[in-house]
């Protein structure tokens, strides 16, 4: 009996102690004077994120509400949310150094010390490695070369519409099958043809990881309200998932098939993103943070070469960003032209002046001088910023940004949704499709971080010019061969993984011009 007593005095003790010490914590937008929502002691604000709505409508309510800059909780976690272009600079550019790490979400590995950390969440020395490893696989001379692949697939797409005419058609599904071709195409060099075969396992696997982003598991609750037993929620994750079939383990097995062959073969292999990956040396420094090096290249006496495990993390990234994010950008490009028929005009005019006989699909230095184009995707990317969410810093040492002190170890997020919806910066209109905001007469007086869908500074997308390439190709090709109207049955609605996509698809009817 007194065993019981003094147990349940302890536990009350721990959880006062607890209740106490999460509610100090809680503190610290008041007292950096931040306004934002009132948190719960056990949940931070994570109810309110955890909706139907999702992070990027939740920020927009709150920007209304606390104005550009407030601060939230994730559990315990602090979290400061900015569409000030002034701080955004200062964070995510001029202090870069004291902002290189990533936001780390509640199930993932730690990017410090795992090797299976790809370049997205790798920090330091290590991330600076792997990004110019990979840089060079989107130098201009390599996108040129790229160009009749992205061709070859634009064409297949091409087809499977002619033969879809007077139907409807989802051009969301169309263009995943179209990137995720291309990427696997230009980046591994490897057999995939997805466009016209949906049971292609590239695809279907693909989708189902993307689709994995967006529900939202109990599990990844837990993590946020108790961000401490980390590596109890890790373990937990690791074991489901091997008892259940995870799409991404197919993926896993491909690559690293892929990669073995690549090895094993003696014929010199064009330089694609694959190659890089396997032929790159990562100097001593580099390689010490990891458990498995020698001592002989933890000193730097040997490069050490990056492991099948690593090589096969950085290509899953590239292959996921690569299909996911370009095909999305792509959906919404056509339901505005769809929705916009004068747009679509215009565009189909700038076009055909340049282009006015020409069957094939363009090229690089074809896209580069369509002015109009690059206007229409940019105002896309204005009125829809689909990876939003993922454009956060953490601070790594404290410093003072605008006259914030930041603490080290506070998130910094971008609220890119409310920035590309200041009426401040983009006039009252800001739900308007217009690609006029884009004429060099416009853009002229903007602030240079107001638009900023690819993120900022140093980290921002590494895919940039592939994604513009590929996205323009894909628009010049269809626009001039296809007048697009929307079906009655479409409806925009979105939905938010990793990325905000359209719930219900984008769906179009194609006429030939
Ligand atoms: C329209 C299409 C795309 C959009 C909107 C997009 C957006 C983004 C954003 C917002 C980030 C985070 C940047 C930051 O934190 O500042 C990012 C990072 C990244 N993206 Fe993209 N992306 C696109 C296409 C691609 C493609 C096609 C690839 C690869 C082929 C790619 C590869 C990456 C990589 C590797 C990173 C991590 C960069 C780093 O941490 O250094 N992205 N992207």
């Amino acid at each position: 009996m007194i065993i019981s007593y003094v147990l349940c005095f302890i536990l009350n003790v721990l959880l006062v102690k607890f209740y106490l010490q999460r509610r100090k914590g809680q503190k610290i937008f008041k007292e950096m004077g931040i306004p934002g929502p009132s948190p719960n002691f056990l949940f931070g604000n994570l109810l309110a994120l955890w909706g139907q709505t999702g992070f990027h409508c939740m920020y927009q309510i709150w920007t209304k509400l606390y104005g550009r800059t407030f601060g939230y909780f994730e559990g315990p976690s602090p979290i400061l949310v900015t569409s000030d272009p002034d701080i955004l600079q200062e964070v995510f550019v001029k202090q870069f150094h004291n902002f290189y790490a990533r936001k780390v979400w509640p199930v993932q590995a730690d990017p410090e010390t795992d090797e299976r950390v790809h370049m997205f969440f790798a920090m330091g020395d290590r991330w600076r490695r792997l990004r110019s490893v990979v840089s060079p696989a989107f130098s201009s001379s390599k996108m040129r070369q790229m160009c009749p692949e992205v061709g070859k697939s634009i064409t297949s797409v091409i087809n499977i519409i002619k033969e879809k005419q007077g139907k409807v058609m989802d051009v969301l599904g169309l263009f995943q099958c179209l990137t995720l071709d291309t990427i696997v195409h230009c980046a591994l060099n490897a057999d995939c043809q997805s466009v016209g075969d949906e049971t292609e396992p590239f695809l279907t696997n693909c989708r189902g990881v993307i689709e994995d982003t967006t529900k939202q598991p109990v599990l990844y609750l837990c993590g946020f309200i108790l961000p401490a037993l980390q590596r109890l929620w890790i373990g937990i994750y690791n074991f489901l998932h091997h008892i259940k079939f995870n799409p991404v383990f197919w993926l896993e097995e491909r690559l690293c098939l892929l990669i073995e062959i690549r090895k094993q073969d003696q014929k010199p292999h064009k330089s694609d993103l694959l190659q890089l990956l396997i032929d790159a040396r990562m100097d001593g420094a580099t390689a010490s943070t990891f458990t498995n090096v020698s001592t002989a290249e933890r000193r730097g006496h040997i490069p050490k070469k990056l492991s099948n495990e690593e090589i096969v993390q950085q290509a899953l990234l590239f292959l996921l960003a690569g299909y996911e994010t370009t095909s999305t950008t792509l959906s919404y490009v056509f339901h505005e032209l769809a929705n916009n028929l004068d747009i679509q005009d215009k565009l189909r005019d700038e076009i055909n002046t340049y282009y006015p006989n020409q069957d094939d699909v363009p090229t690089y230095d074809d896209v580069r001088h369509l002015k109009y184009l690059d206007m229409v995707i940019k105002e896309t990317l204005r009125k829809y910023p689909l990876a939003s969410v993922i454009i956060a810093r953490k601070c790594t040492n404290t410093c003072v940004v605008k006259g914030i002190t930041i603490p080290k170890g506070m998130v910094v997020q971008a609220d890119v949704w409310s920035l590309h919806k200041d009426k401040a910066i983009w006039g009252e209109d800001v739900e308007t499709f217009d690609p006029e905001r884009f004429s060099d007469e416009n853009s002229k007086s903007r602030h240079p971080y107001a638009w900023i869908p690819f993120g900022a500074g140093p980290r921002m997308c590494a895919g940039l010019r592939f994604a513009v390439l590929e996205a323009k190709m894909a628009t010049v090709t269809m626009v001039k061969k296809f007048a697009f109207k929307p079906s009655k049955d479409h409806r925009l609605e979105l939905k938010e993984g990793a990325t905000v996509t359209p719930k219900h698809g984008v769906l179009l009817h194609a006429t030939p011009i």
